[in-house]
């Protein structure tokens, strides 16, 4: 509890300190850690935690240099970067963001390092700039990145590297998929922009928001005539473009983007996998709201004796779980949680799967292999092993998408299996 008025700066230090708290004794964003927070506050506080996380780096850098020994407290560690971050990105009113940060201090179970925050705070106000200007002697402070995954993606892309880092670095872009099945997209613009929303049309069936909006504020969203998703999520239903009628397998589905995205398109006999009840509950959810069917399953896609019923499939998605170094800065947590031995286990993990999946598909038939990484182990290496592997498949069409300011960063294989 809190005696800080859930509309204050103060309270949303408080609550983002407390959430980075728990990211860093190892609790992912993705488990609802921001749904428990007061509706008022959430926007704040969303925003101090994904922005302080994805500039962990850097925070990490200038208090290093402003302690004189590292704080035991974790708690009031995690404040001072937020409170940092926010002084950083919002200069205006430094001197209330110090007060507000030094009244979060006071709800905190150390209450009495407030007069700590307070010095820690002004100083970092008088020494910004010096401050600002080593951050080019650490990299990771610089590029806000671990220094294994600098190293690897500089190893993999030598001339893209600073590209990559920037677009994960940055707040991420907002783009819908029209439920071709309930309107066409240009109406739907036109409802949008009459919202006072701008959007410009991108791929098939997508719409890049100009500025990321509430979901709540999408007309029709309740009503499924748009799904949010990234554009380069979106190349995985083209890419695979099941025939209607066909036989689909969705290996692993939650929560059901590329799935819904499949029915969409095609009415198609679609069974829809993933490991977990809850995510499958999340897919059976979306695909209600967007009028679509389809059978929904909780396994393992890789046993295939729990769930195949030996009947092979024309076209196999398999969108497997992956480090996500792609979509970081959705995820800005994992940036810091991973461990560099992680990308040998999603690569493990990940050639378990295809193995399997690769006999349900029927000669002539296709498996789109998809991940949301830009790590090589995972992507184009993995096809190598696979192919060498597998003298049956072919590889159709291969593509590196490298994150940007429009799209995250996602590959793609193709594969088809001769008959
Ligand atoms: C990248 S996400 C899928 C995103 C989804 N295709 C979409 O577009 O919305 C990977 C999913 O694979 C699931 N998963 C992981 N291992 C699996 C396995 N062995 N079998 C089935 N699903 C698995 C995870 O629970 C997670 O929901």
């Amino acid at each position: 509890m809190s005696r800080l008025p859930p509309n204050s700066l103060g309270f949303a230090l408080l609550q983002a300190a407390r959430i980075n708290t728990a990211v860093f004794a190892g609790q992912s964003l993705a488990d609802g850690l921001l749904a428990r927070v007061d509706p008022v506050a959430r926007p704040a506080v969303q925003d101090l935690v994904y922005g302080s996380l994805r500039r962990y780096g850097r925070g990490d850098f200038f208090l290093g240099r402003l302690l004189s020994k590292p704080l035991a407290e974790p708690e009031v560690r995690a404040l001072l970067l937020v409170a940092i971050y926010r002084l950083e990105t919002r200069p205006d009113a430094a001197h209330t963001v110090v007060d507000q940060a030094v009244s979060a201090a006071g709800e905190l179970a150390e209450g009495h390092l407030r007069p700590l925050v307070n010095g820690v705070l002004r100083n970092f106000l008088r020494q910004q700039t010096a401050l600002t200007a080593a951050l080019v002697e650490d990299p990771v402070a610089q590029f806000q990145h671990p220094d294994w995954w600098l190293a690897r993606l500089q190893a993999a892309y030598p001339a893209d590297w600073p590209a990559i880092v920037a677009a994960g670095n940055a707040a991420p872009p907002m783009a819908l998929r029209v439920n071709q099945r309930r309107c066409q997209r240009a109406d739907y613009q036109a409802r949008l922009a009459a919202a006072g929303i701008a959007a410009t049309a991108v791929g098939e069936a997508g719409l890049a928001l100009d500025k990321p909006v509430p979901v709540d504020r999408l007309p029709g969203f309740a009503d499924g005539l748009v799904s949010v998703q990234d554009p380069g999520a979106q190349l995985a239903a083209s890419l695979l473009d099941p025939r209607p009628g066909s036989r689909v397998l969705d290996a692993c589905a939650a929560p059901g983007g590329k799935t819904a995205h499949l029915l969409e398109r095609a009415e198609l006999d679609l069974l829809a996998l993933d490991l977990k009840p809850s995510r499958c509950k999340r897919v059976t959810e979306n695909l209600a709201r967007l009028g679509l069917s389809a059978a929904i399953k909780a396994a393992d896609c890789a046993k295939l004796n729990t769930w195949w019923d030996s009947e092979p499939f024309d076209a196999v998605l398999a969108d497997v779980p992956c480090t996500a170094s792609g979509v970081v800065r959705r995820n800005p947590d994992a940036k810091w949680l991973r461990r560099e031995t992680d990308i040998a286990s999603f690569a493990a993990a990940q050639s378990r799967i295809l193995d399997a999946l690769w006999q349900v598909v029927r000669p002539g038939g296709k498996l789109l292999y998809a991940t949301c990484s830009v790590f090589p182990a995972e992507n184009g290496l993995q096809i190598d092993d696979f192919l060498a592997r597998q003298p049956q498949a072919r590889r159709c069409h291969e593509e590196q998408l490298l994150p940007t300011a429009e799209h995250d960063g996602f590959f793609y294989c193709l594969l088809e299996k001769l008959s």
